[in-house]
């Protein structure tokens, strides 16, 4: 019976918002985790039906005294109805759900007759149509391999260089960020031996542009930060960006997280990253080595809103309580806002990218507007280094100046064949005499990647744009 305590009490998690599913269940312990998270996310399928026969068959009030709640019953009685028979000895608890063994089976098939199911499976609810449009990206870790190896290997492996999603056997090279394949959205990897060699990266797409929006300097006097690692996409692929070049420090603060992230970096064969299991929060940006840090990616914890996965639409969004989403909208900004506010405080960084999965406005343009008004020392990137050929830009109407919101990338799930995604670029602006000069730096569409061992504080940053700064001084006045 223990089994079905389990899964109650994720399920009863679940229903207090306490984290995703594929996050509950990853705190489970691994040796009854499959089993549970099968039973969970079975009894998610068909919670809406069970939780209808239920209630009719009155189970919950004659048996009050032995079914406890509500989410034990669902999983006593989606084993009792749809799988193979309650798996557990016999107790006063299983004594009880089949008691009203008769009457359960009665309403289910009077709620198959009401519904017009065929079959038992056409109760289960009905997936979030926006995943399937979401090719599996696949990010080449060049760190190891070549794109064009890749290549050659997949198209010798069974796959032919086509539209993904005409054919599950089809893959090609995504427009927009280099080193990025796209296969069907039914194609998995797990068992996959590059996979499991590190050689690929399942990544989505939208969470590859933070790490080519700050294009980090390739130089072996080239120190960026990447403050919220873990479980380290990001970190692997600035790394494999750097050519492995220079230092990059990965701070996690979660120990659990931590161990990811270090299992994950030595799998990629990063070789100029140091993981550091430190709340970035409590660095002394005055203190060597982080001070010399130019470039600073900051993926921080967020909502989420912005993914859709192949679980949780399973859970209930109809009960939201909306002034309880608000108040934690606004803690996490909060948050969010303090982590920039410590970026900034980097004597020698030139280049900020604030990332977040979310699609609130008010942990994205927000967050920015606010962290432009308490640091204007800082102005928006230049658009033309911020991914240009990505046409979704942030929203305009959220941020101080609108033209900022060029500097800002979003993704929307089910328009874009991403996550929903949002990416700010800082750039920190040039010394007060500079703002007048004919920009030179201003306008470059895509700063120079270098092999040398020239100083990369002075060479790769972006100045923000001079119409950013001009708008900003003003309003500063
Ligand atoms: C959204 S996840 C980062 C995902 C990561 N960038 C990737 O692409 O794989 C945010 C991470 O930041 C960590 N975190 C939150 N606050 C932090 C802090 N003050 N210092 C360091 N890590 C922090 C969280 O534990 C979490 O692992």
């Amino acid at each position: 019976m223990n089994f079905y305590f389990e899964a109650a009490k994720v399920l009863d998690q679940l229903d207090a918002k306490k984290g995703s599913i594929k996050g509950i269940i990853g705190t489970l312990p691994e040796k009854d985790r499959k089993r549970t998270a099968a039973l969970v996310i079975e009894t998610l399928k068909f919670k809406p039906a069970l939780s209808t026969i239920i209630k009719e068959a009155q189970l919950m009030k004659e048996e009050r005294k032995k079914i406890t709640s509500l989410n034990l019953a669902l999983a006593l009685v989606h084993d009792l109805l749809l799988a193979k028979g309650i798996q557990a000895g016999d107790g006063p608890i299983k004594q009880a759900v089949l008691r009203h063994k008769t009457r359960l089976s009665a309403e289910l098939t009077k709620l198959k007759i009401k519904k017009g199911a065929k079959s038992t499976v056409d109760l289960a609810q009905a997936e979030d149509a926006r995943v399937a449009q979401i090719p599996r990206y696949v990010r080449v870790n060049t760190a190891l391999w070549s794109t064009d190896d890749a290549v050659s290997w997949y198209s010798s492996h069974g796959y032919t260089l086509s539209a993904p999603l005409l054919s599950e056997r089809g893959f090609d090279k995504d427009e927009h960020i280099p080193d990025l394949l796209r296969f069907h959205p039914r194609v998995t990897f797990h068992e996959d031996e590059c996979y499991k060699r590190g050689k690929i990266i399942l990544q989505d797409k939208a969470s590859c542009f933070p790490a080519v929006v700050l294009n980090p300097p390739v130089s072996e006097h080239a120190v960026v930060i990447d403050a919220t690692a873990a479980p380290g996409n990001k970190t692997s692929h600035l790394s494999a960006l750097m050519q492995g070049k220079g230092k990059l420090f990965a701070f996690e603060r979660d120990r659990k997280r931590y161990q990811t992230l270090t299992r994950m970096l030595s799998k990629a064969g990063c070789k100029n990253v140091t993981p550091l299991n430190i709340d970035f929060l409590t660095i002394d940006p005055e203190s060597e080595p982080y001070s010399a840090a130019t470039h600073i990616l900051l993926d921080p914890s967020c909502s989420g809103s912005g993914i859709v996965n192949r679980l949780d639409y399973l859970l209930d969004t109809e009960e939201n309580d909306l002034q309880g989403e608000d108040d934690r909208l606004s803690k996490l900004a909060a948050f969010q806002l303090m982590m920039i506010n410590h970026a900034m405080k980097f004597p020698r960084v030139q280049c900020i990218v604030y990332s977040t999965c979310s699609i609130h406005a008010t942990e994205n343009e927000h967050v920015v507007r606010e962290a432009l008004s308490g640091n204007p020392h800082f102005g928006m990137a230049p658009p033309e280094g911020v991914l240009s050929s990505w046409t979704r830009r942030g929203i305009p109407e959220e941020c101080a100046c609108p033209e900022h919101a060029q500097s800002m990338l979003r993704c929307m799930p089910g328009e874009d064949f991403t996550n929903g995604f949002f990416v700010s670029c800082f750039a920190k602006a040039a010394e007060p005499t500079a703002i007048e000069e004919p920009a030179t730096t201003a306008t470059a569409s895509k700063r120079p990647r270098e092999d040398d061992d020239g100083d990369a504080a002075t060479k790769e940053a972006p100045k923000p744009s001079k119409k950013s700064k001009k708008k900003r001084k003003k309003k500063h006045q």
